[in-house]
């Protein structure tokens, strides 16, 4: 019953590489979990990412996202820049990506609007939001795309510490609401243990799973109980003198 998605990379290699970034790298990806790619810098994360996305062909192996009647994953992705259209209005950035008719796509890009907080800017531009509103629309745009799969590449890693946890908090609350498929790359421990459900930690060269580890702990979670900080430390071991 429990849709999967199977991934297998046999071999990435960048042209202007020897060696490849990632090798037999095979994992099912759990639909409707939380899924964070932990690894250090450079380890081939973003690779991974654009991969999955289907934004890069070049590789061997099977990353292909199907859903159960074997039809392509709808897919969103968030990067760490908004990527917003600077001459559209908050609004009408949303609803891009909202199916229907005009009036309906509305009604669809006010309600995340307001699901993210950001009812009343729908019609000012991105140069008028600050940085976390902007994550905010991105947000938005995202779910409002209404993705089986939501890609994230270090989606918070520019925001100061108060804006980016209470983006992590709003993205857990709207992940748990409609329990999509998140795959959320990060090199932040922390970050990680606070939103999974299951973490893959990444070495480099080339790139592989060194751990898969689910976490069961209930949200909201504080990085300081004795349980996560004791993975906390497994994380940083791993990562440090990995086997
Ligand atoms: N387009 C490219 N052409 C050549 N090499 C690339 C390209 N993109 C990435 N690489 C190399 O592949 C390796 C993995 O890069 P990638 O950006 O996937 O790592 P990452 O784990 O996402 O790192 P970070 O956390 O710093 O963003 C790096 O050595 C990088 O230099």
């Amino acid at each position: 019953m429990a849709l999967t998605y199977p991934i297998h990379i046999h071999s990435k290699t960048f042209s202007n590489e020897s060696t490849p970034v990632i090798r037999d790298l095979e994992v099912a990806l759990p639909g409707g979990e939380f899924v964070s790619l932990l690894g250090p810098s450079g380890a081939g994360k973003s690779t991974f990412l654009n991969i999955l996305a289907g934004l890069d062909k070049d590789f061997e192996g099977n990353a292909a996202l199907k859903q159960e009647n074997g039809q392509p994953a709808r897919i969103s992705l968030m990067f760490q820049e908004p990527r917003l259209m600077p001459w559209l209005t908050i609004c009408d950035n949303i609803m891009l990506v909202c199916e229907g008719t005009k009036t309906q796509r509305k009604h669809q890009a006010l309600h995340w609007l307001q699901q993210v907080g950001l009812s009343g800017a729908e019609n000012q531009y991105p140069a008028q939001l600050s940085g976390g509103m902007l994550k905010r629309a991105a947000l938005a745009r995202a779910f409002a795309y209404e993705p089986d799969v939501l890609l994230m590449d270090e989606p918070f890693s520019s925001l100061d510490i108060p804006a980016a946890d209470s983006l992590r908090a709003l993205l857990t609350q709207l992940h748990q609401a409609r329990r999509i498929t998140v795959v959320y790359v990060t090199h932040d421990i922390n970050e990680a243990l606070m939103l999974s459900d299951r973490i893959l930690l990444l070495s480099s060269h080339p790139m592989q799973i060194i751990r898969d580890v689910a976490i069961t702990e209930p949200h909201p979670r504080n990085v300081q109980s004795p349980a996560l900080l004791a993975l906390s430390q497994g994380f940083k071991q791993a990562l440090t003198h990995p086997a």
